[in-house]
């Protein structure tokens, strides 16, 4: 998906709303797990009851591979079935992954090689930290982005992210206003946590027109609002992802409505910021 297409979707949907498939045999529903795939069959229900708010979707990749070869089916199944609405949703692989040239080009084929891997998402999540030829290979891909971490949500992003150099200059700024010029705001994103609001000011002004995906509101405690007031520009620029406040609303057998009645919420609210 280009970026016209996705800026068409957040407007014919009114929401930049991502739902994160972190999905977790250990807090799917028990009634799900007498089926041949509980995890996929999870998967499934989310998104056909999340699909008319949500505009992405985001499995983390560790919830799948933690299971080894079933979470790999599962993961394989999920991205089948989000394919068949492709022009509905667009999918993100957070992976976070990233290494010398040759090897982030065969990561580059795992996330976007429909005949390679089977898989082709539309964004992965990448670390910036070995520099631009770890993340290069990813760009090669026609229509695929890159989603670079800058400003992580948890606490440890005061360990490098946020530290200074002598000139003031902090270190997530860096990443931002280097990583920028590799690519430009027709692939690259960038992740910056909900949960320190605030710096999306700063954010913006070393890249206003690139998209920012932001996880950290619901379980992690950040606020919409917050995030709209700072990090939305003309195009809405904005995918706000929550995971398990949406997937885990409930852990009975209305666990999809509930998931539902949460992304609902959130649209709404996003649809009131987006005027
Ligand atoms: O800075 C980051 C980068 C990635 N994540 C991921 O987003 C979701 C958040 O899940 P919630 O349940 O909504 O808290 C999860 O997959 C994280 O690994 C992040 O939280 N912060």
């Amino acid at each position: 998906m280009n970026r016209e297409q996705l800026i068409n979707l957040i407007r014919q949907k009114q929401s930049f709303l991502c739902v994160g498939l972190d999905s977790d045999m250990d807090k799917i529903p028990a009634h799900l797990r007498n089926t041949a795939d509980p995890i996929y069959e999870f998967n499934r229900q989310i998104i056909d009851a999340t699909l008319p708010y949500a505009v992405a979707y985001k499995p983390n990749l560790a919830f799948y591979e933690s299971r080894g070869i079933p979470g790999l089916n599962s993961l394989y199944k999920t991205m089948a079935y989000l394919e068949s609405f492709r022009d509905q949703c667009f999918t993100i692989a957070d992976a976070k992954r990233g290494d010398i040239g040759n090897t982030s080009t065969q990561y580059a084929k795992a996330f976007f090689g429909k005949q390679d891997s089977g898989l082709d998402f539309d964004a992965v999540t990448v670390a910036p930290y070995m520099g631009e030829d770890s993340v290069k290979p990813f760009l090669a891909f026609e229509n695929k982005w890159v989603i670079l971490l800058a400003l992580t949500s948890n606490k440890g992003a005061s360990d490098f992210q946020l530290t200074e150099d002598r000139q003031g200059e902090k270190l997530f700024s860096r990443v931002l206003s280097t990583s920028a010029g590799w690519g430009n705001a027709g692939n690259m994103m960038f992740v910056v946590g909900a949960t320190r609001a605030e710096m999306l000011a700063e954010v913006r002004k070393i890249v206003p027109e690139h998209f920012l995906l932001v996880p950290g509101v619901g379980a992690q405690g950040g606020s919409l609002q917050e995030v709209a007031k700072y990090g939305l520009n003309k195009d809405c620029g904005l995918l706000v992802n929550a995971s398990r406040s949406i997937i885990y609303a409930s852990g009975s057998t209305d666990f999809a409505s509930k998931a539902a009645e949460e992304a609902k919420a959130m649209q709404k609210e996003m649809a009131g910021l987006l005027v």
